[in-house]
């Protein structure tokens, strides 16, 4: 029997990462809350390549790691200068750099376990590094070199700002980090593993997977998200706007999901930051619009937001181009992948499924001045 178009339903492989089971969250067996309340994104990035919490001395090499392993070859800066058209978009440029670093990596090609953990975390400190430089040099600034003493979150926000942030920005951005690290087998994922289930190597997988965390449908649906707050503008608006798109039977960025039926259980945290963010920003009426779209699409839809509608929110506030949104999402996800990645190396088989054929039958060849 074909599976549902969206192969809804289907499970395609195991995983000892991350599960979804009755709309709870967990990466190894931890609970998503408890994770984004106390844990930092270098710890969950631990968690996930190791399938357990780092000790303290395990954690501070991976910060060491990360943080030595941020700078990237300047000939992947220079080439963001070089784009013929205007306004490409950071997911294009993301993935071109990413796929254009394993040209500079001397082991992409070799498929040791210790050559490719090496790479993971070459990939997830540059990917930080990748994304704020072309935030910068696309208006014309500098790339800004990142701090050793800074945490991953806070250097993220200080190479893309210059300045170093305030405690709650770098909570914020880290509580963020945390709840996009991994995902089960949502579509970015299962293009990594579907991409180095042929063997393929680790810059491979995770182009790929940046080509499909960047639609709409997925990681995309932040930056859109934020483009229906600014298309709203004001409080007083949010009713006609939505009830118009609706009506239109147009998709409300930022609702519905695939897996969760009750709600993400993302999102709570996400909504809470904004609203701390925002009230300090003197910016409320982004939090208050998108409480009272909540409201709009919760009744009439019964569709709770997903993970995507409140970050929007928080990454304004934490000043960040709305089209960096989704890069962000990728520098947070990365980790997952390389998770993935490596799970898939460790116990691979070729991932392919069949086509129910649905054309024409047999046909006969004509000659082309026949036809
Ligand atoms: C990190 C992430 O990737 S989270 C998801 C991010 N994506 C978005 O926020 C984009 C908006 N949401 C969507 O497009 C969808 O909800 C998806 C793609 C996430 C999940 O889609 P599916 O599981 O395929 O749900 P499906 O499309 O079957 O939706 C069921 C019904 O709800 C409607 N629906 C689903 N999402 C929305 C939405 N955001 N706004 C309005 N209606 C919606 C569908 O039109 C459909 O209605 P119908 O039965 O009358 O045709
Ligand atoms: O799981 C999915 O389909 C999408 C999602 O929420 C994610 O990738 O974080």
């Amino acid at each position: 029997m074909t599976a549902g178009k969206g192969l809804e339903g289907v499970v395609a492989t195991q995983t000892a990462i991350s599960s979804i089971i009755d709309d709870t969250l967990t990466y190894v067996g931890y609970n998503i809350d408890d994770l984004a309340n106390n844990a930092s994104f270098e710890e969950v990035v631990y968690l996930l390549w190791h399938k357990r919490l780092p000790k303290a001395d395990e954690l501070a090499e991976l910060k060491q790691q990360l943080a030595d392993n941020m700078s990237v070859p300047q000939e992947v800066l220079d080439q963001f200068r070089t784009y013929p058209i205007k306004n490409v978009h950071p997911m294009a440029a993301l993935r071109t750099a990413i796929s254009y670093l394993g040209l500079f990596d001397e082991e992409a090609e070799e498929m040791t376990d210790e050559a490719n953990y090496r790479k993971a975390i070459r990939l997830q400190a540059k990917i930080a590094a990748v994304v704020t430089a072309f935030g910068r040099i696309r208006k014309g600034e500098e790339p800004i070199q990142p701090k050793t003493d800074l945490s991953y979150a806070a250097n993220f926000l200080y190479m893309l700002s210059g300045e170093e942030p305030e405690d709650i920005e770098v909570e914020a951005f880290n509580k963020a980090l945390v709840l996009h690290a991994d995902h089960e087998l949502n579509a970015s994922t299962f293009t990594a593993r579907v991409c180095v289930a042929t063997l393929s190597d680790i810059y491979s997988g995770v182009t790929a997977a940046i080509g499909a965390l960047k639609g709409p449908l997925h990681g995309g649906a932040n930056e859109q998200v934020m483009k229906t707050l600014m298309e709203i503008g004001d409080e007083s608006n949010v009713e006609s706007v939505i009830q118009g798109k609706l009506d239109n039977k147009e998709k409300i960025m930022g609702f519905g999901h695939r897996v969760y039926r009750q709600g993400d259980p993302r999102a709570k945290h996400l909504r809470e930051m904004s609203r701390k963010l925002t009230k300090l920003r003197g910016e409320e009426k982004y939090y208050n619009m998108s409480v009272k779209i909540e409201e709009i699409v919760t009744s009439q839809k019964d569709l709770p937001p997903n993970v995507d509608f409140y970050s929007a929110s928080v990454y304004n506030a934490l000043r960040i181009d709305h089209d960096l949104f989704t890069p962000i999402f990728a520098v947070s996800r990365v980790s997952g992948w390389l998770a993935h990645i490596l799970e898939q190396y460790a116990d691979n088989r070729l991932i392919r499924p069949r086509a129910e054929y649905v054309g024409p039958g047999m046909q006969q060849y004509v000659p082309v001045d026949e036809r």
